[in-house]
């Protein structure tokens, strides 16, 4: 490929920081969120929003919390100006939310813009022209100085118009971008805000957004965040100035690029819902925020329906969010492989019992960053079985969605019989094909609906009576191939009066394990036992469910006797 028509960055726009103190900085709290999601979100897009879809959107964006919300470029089309219209009309903006609204610097389109803006109680115009030399030279064909006079002229002529036309009970703040900011040479974009900054004069009241973008993401994100912090530490009036980074995802690191600009002192972060925008799209500021949170910062949003606002965001852009997307995609909760499985089930266990005794819920669960639960998503959706899966899947799934707690060579046993489904299959299984796996295998048929019944041997009843200190006399009813035999044995126990029972049709049999608990609550529980047992010299488990707890462990038996048969 010829790759050397491509130059390094750094040889382009050389950036010389050798103090650089970001590196050492933390990020201790959530920056200030504007969502482009109405703009740069609906500008990209194959179809852009109607003004149904621009509304479902904006309520969105409200709901969650976003406080600065950027709802189009009112003077490029009818569709965006009557959609600004229509939030004055219906008094759609809540109290503490600043919509923006964005222009180029020319002054028919900044008059209309501004234009669009009687009514709302407060608001922010966004003014940008671009900087870089190759726009200077190849779009705009000015010099440095003719660059500077638009931004200049452009931000005179807002505080020129606001002032005629604007109430003076209307807040309006002013945000400035000289776009392709990365590819600008710094000291010229310094030059280009403090000019912006002489016009309109920040102060304590009155402060600038300005506005750094990354554009196009053309660098590796340290180098965005040195020249954040070369100019955040080189602009005059720096406590007035919102320090704002509006981050693209052309290399797939807009998040990174995000965040170490928050580090290198960014006040702001610009970005859409999942990433849509322009070509590879704006930062995504789920994301970012959800990064945050997952670091104990109050991301300041509330993303705790995550499949709902997918649900909103999908409608409203008509693009689908894709499977592995970070802390949404239907992937991101779900482990196919044994040993991420198996990890994620002790892990479970293990904050299960740290809660029951000690309250901490402190969240450290291996291969989860984040607890589902927080974003409104399933945990039976964690887990899920394929060829690649190991016991800790199939037995997290029974768990999950049977109450089913398998014994943990049980768990190595059902693993491979799911295994050999799964090699012959080629694909997933799901929770109900594993049901129904378990059942043929473990269950007398009659139980689940749908399965074939098997099995030589079937318990039809029995009686039981324990004396005092004495041993148990039983009396059981047995199907032997259709057949019922009425046998009478006793034993310690009643485990023990059955296995006499089984020894008297002919078999051969020792426990070797055996555990009971019960799947659900209440008079009408329900109890599951499981019995390891050497049959005729076959070691082998079985599993019986029952309301009475002795049924169940007779059944367990007789499962384990149908399946040295089977
Ligand atoms: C990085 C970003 O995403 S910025 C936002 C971009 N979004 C959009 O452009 C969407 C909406 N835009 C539009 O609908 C149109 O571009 C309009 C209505 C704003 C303007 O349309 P037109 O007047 O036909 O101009 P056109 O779209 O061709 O824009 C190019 C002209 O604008 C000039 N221009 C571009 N950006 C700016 C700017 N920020 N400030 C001043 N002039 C600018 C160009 O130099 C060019 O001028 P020229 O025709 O004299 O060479
Ligand atoms: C207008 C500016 C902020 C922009 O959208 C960009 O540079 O990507």
């Amino acid at each position: 490929m010829p790759y050397t028509k491509y130059r390094p960055f750094l040889d382009t726009n050389p950036v010389s920081l050798p103090d650089r103190q970001w590196p050492d900085n933390r990020i201790v709290k959530a920056p200030r969120w504007l969502s482009t999601d109405l703009r740069d979100g609906n500008q990209a897009l194959i179809e852009p929003m109607d003004p149904a879809r621009k509304r479902a959107m904006f309520d969105l964006l409200v709901t969650m919390g976003y406080k600065e919300i950027e709802i189009g470029f009112p003077a490029a089309s009818r569709t965006d100006w009557d959609f600004v219209r229509s939030l004055v009309d219906d008094d759609a903006v809540p109290e503490d939310v600043t919509v923006s609204v964005l222009t180029q610097a020319r002054t028919d389109l900044i008059h209309r813009t501004i234009d669009s803006l009687e009514g709302f109680p407060r608001a922010t115009v966004h003014l940008y022209n671009a900087t870089a030399p190759v726009f200077r030279n190849v779009v705009f064909r000015n010099d440095k100085e003719a660059t500077k006079q638009l931004a200049i002229a452009g931000t005179q002529d807002v505080v020129d118009y606001m002032e005629k036309t604007l109430g003076d009970d209307m807040i309006v703040g002013y945000q400035y971008s000289p776009e392709i900011f990365v590819d600008t040479e710094l000291d010229f974009a310094l030059e280009v805000c403090e000019a912006v900054m002489d016009v309109w004069q920040p102060s304590e009241e009155r402060e600038i957004i300005l506005n750094l973008p990354s554009t196009v993401e053309r660098s590796t994100p340290n180098v965005y965040a040195d020249q954040i912090e070369w100019m955040s530490r080189n602009l005059s009036r720096r406590e007035f100035i919102v320090l704002s980074a509006h981050n693209h995802n052309d290399r797939g690191t807009g998040v990174a690029t995000s965040e170490l600009a928050m580090l290198a002192g960014a006040d702001r972060i610009e970005g859409c819902l999942f990433g849509q925008g322009e070509r590879t799209g704006n930062v995504d500021l789920v994301t970012v925020g959800l990064n945050l949170y997952t670091q104990g910062i109050d991301p300041q949003i509330d993303f705790s329906r995550i499949d709902e606002v997918r649900s909103v965001v999908e409608y409203c852009t008509r693009m689908e969010v894709p499977a592995r997307m970070p802390y949404v995609g239907d992937l991101v909760y779900t482990s196919f492989s044994g040993s991420h499985q198996d990890a994620i089930k002790k892990g479970f266990e293990a904050r299960r019992k740290k809660i029951a005794q000690t309250g901490d819920d402190t969240w450290d669960l291996p291969y989860l960053p984040i607890d589902p639960a927080d974003l409104g998503r399933s945990y039976e959706a964690v887990v899920r079985v394929n060829s690649q899966s190991g016991k800790g899947g199939v037995a997290y799934l029974l768990s999950t969605t049977r109450n089913m707690d398998l014994p943990r060579r049980l768990q190595i046993e059902l693993s491979q019989i799911v295994k050999d489904h799964t090699d012959e299959s080629g694909g997933e299984v799901t929770a109900d094909e594993l049901w129904y796996i378990f059942a043929d295998e473990y269950l007398p048929a009659s139980e689940v609906a749908g399965l074939e019944p098997w099995g030589q041997y079937a318990l039809k009843g029995m009686n039981i009576s324990t004396g005092e200190g004495s041993a148990s006399q039983l009396t059981v009813t047995i199907s032997v191939g259709g057949e019922d035999r009425v046998i009478s044995t006793s034993g310690n126990g009643p485990i023990d009066a059955f296995v006499a029972a089984i020894e008297q049709l002919g078999h051969r049999i020792h426990i070797l394990d055996y555990t009971e608990h019960a799947l659900s609550e209440g008079g009408d529980a329900t109890a599951a036992a499981y019995v390891e047992a050497d049959i005729d010299d076959k070691i082998l488990w079985g599993v019986g469910i029952d309301p009475s707890t002795i049924n169940a462990s007779f059944k367990a038996i007789i499962s384990a006797l149908n399946r040295t048969r089977r």
